[in-house]
């Protein structure tokens, strides 16, 4: 029916939105809480001394109002620039471990690198909009984190 009801306009309704950005980065799996041993032992091939290359994909949701006024939930420019900031221009062709000083101390698996995101993240989106990290770190191997 057309025409224009109070349900229209002023029910919430929730909305997900992402954006996708790919990144190029080395690393090695490696901890510094574990002897050379154990590392070997528990990372394998992913422990060689001179690294690896991923080309990870990462999907990065906020989770929010639908604005009635301006129809978003986030304007997707703005989590584009979110995530030059915060993913491209600190991760985009490093070495995870000796490039990022996060990564010095805390092994470079897609965990945590989820983590990284997610804490650095959620310092530049509107509050409480942003909802999840979900990184390829190959076509196989998925990781999602939701600020848990
Ligand atoms: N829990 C996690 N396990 C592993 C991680 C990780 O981040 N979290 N990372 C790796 C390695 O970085 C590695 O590059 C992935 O190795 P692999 O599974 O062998 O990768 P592929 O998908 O390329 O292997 P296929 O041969 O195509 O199956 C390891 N573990
Ligand atoms: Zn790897």
């Amino acid at each position: 029916m057309a025409g224009f009801s109070v349900s229209d306009s002023a029910a919430e309704r929730i909305g997900y939105i992402t954006r996708a950005q790919s990144f190029s980065a080395c690393h090695r799996l490696h901890s510094v809480h574990l002897s050379d041993e154990e590392n070997k032992r528990i990372y394998g091939k992913c422990n060689n001394p001179n690294g690896h290359g991923h080309n990870y994909k990462v999907e990065v949701t906020v989770r929010g109002k639908i604005d009635f006024l301006t129809g978003m939930v986030m304007n997707l420019t703005d989590l584009k620039r979110c995530i030059e900031e915060v993913i491209m221009i600190p991760l985009d062709h490093k070495n995870l471990d000796k490039d990022v000083p996060y990564f010095a101390k805390v092994v470079s698996t897609t965990e945590n690198v989820a983590v990284y995101i997610w804490d650095n993240m959620v310092k530049v989106v509107p509050p409480s909009l942003l909802y999840e990290i979900r990184i390829y770190e190959t076509d196989k191997n998925i990781v999602i984190y939701r600020g848990e």
